[in-house]
């Protein structure tokens, strides 16, 4: 098991207040949703588990051990616009994400590893539906094939943790439905820890099992950036609830694979 733990973090940049008082523990396993208004925050707070951002006060810890201070294959993260190599294949670029677990930027995989991790690959190529396209590169595919493809290269690197900052935003909503049918049981077989930022609160609701809102709950009008957001909402969606929260019920927003 591998919690996530913020204590009592704040996030400052020059004068203005991001992030103040952020307390949360993230269980293994869990696929958080982060929602809130632009500029609350949510992209810094992915930043700081990514080890990308270090908090002005508090500590961010893993397993109760602060995580070393340079990103590392532990975390993977997939942003809304594709973060794949352009000058690698479909397979090159998953099979580097293998590269990377295994050797770091360090030296490339030989031999019987090498074999094994294109193996490995190529059925998770398969698990993401590119399996007929595995000898193209980035820019022969669709929006939604090169997402699958960031999401593949991602998931080869095995982090524990596995940041998505809206990865779905850019996507038409017939490609964005495939890629939630592709994702929860992803997540599911592979036992990861999800923390995804979204503006779609239906996909909020309809993928995570535990929902955070990100908002300002102090305001000076004299200073609008003296006070930072905070958690406004902390919601557990493994109970089903008739109950609307802002404005949905989990199951008006259930997404089924
Ligand atoms: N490196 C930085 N230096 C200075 N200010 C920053 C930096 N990173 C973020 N900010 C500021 O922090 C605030 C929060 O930014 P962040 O990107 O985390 O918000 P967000 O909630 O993800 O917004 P959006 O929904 O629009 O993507 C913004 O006002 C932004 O300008």
């Amino acid at each position: 098991m591998s919690t996530l733990s913020f204590r009592n973090v704040w996030v400052e940049f020059g004068d203005q207040v991001v992030l103040e008082r952020i307390n949360l523990e993230i269980a293994s396993g869990t696929f958080l949703s982060v929602v809130g208004p632009s500029g609350a925050g949510k992209s810094t707070l992915l930043h700081l588990i990514l080890g990308q951002q270090r908090p002005t006060q508090g500590r961010v810890l893993l397993d109760g051990k602060p995580f070393p201070a340079e990103p590392g294959p532990d975390r993977g993260i997939v942003f809304q616009r594709y973060s794949v190599f352009p000058h690698l294949t479909v397979l090159g670029n998953v099979l580097l994400g293998y590269e990377l677990a295994e050797r770091g930027f360090t030296a490339r995989l030989l031999g019987e590893p090498r074999r094994k991790a294109i193996e490995k690959s190529l059925a998770l190529i398969e698990a993401v539906g590119l399996g007929q396209h595995r000898d193209k590169y980035p820019s022969a595919l669709s929006g939604g094939m090169q997402q699958r493809l960031a999401i593949a290269q991602a998931i080869a690197k095995r982090p524990r943790v596995l940041l998505l900052d809206e990865p779905f935003g850019a996507l038409d909503p017939g490609t964005r439905a495939q890629m939630h049918a592709l994702i929860k049981p992803l997540w599911r077989d592979l036992k990861m820890t999800i923390v995804m930022v979204t503006h779609d609160i239906k996909e909020a609701f309809g993928l995570a099992t535990r929902l955070i809102a990100l908002d300002r709950t102090r305001h000076d009008p004299q200073a609008p950036e003296r006070f930072g957001a905070n958690i406004t909402y902390d919601l557990d969606l493994t109970r089903d609830s008739t109950v609307p929260v802002l404005g949905f019920t989990k199951a008006e927003a259930e997404i089924r694979p």
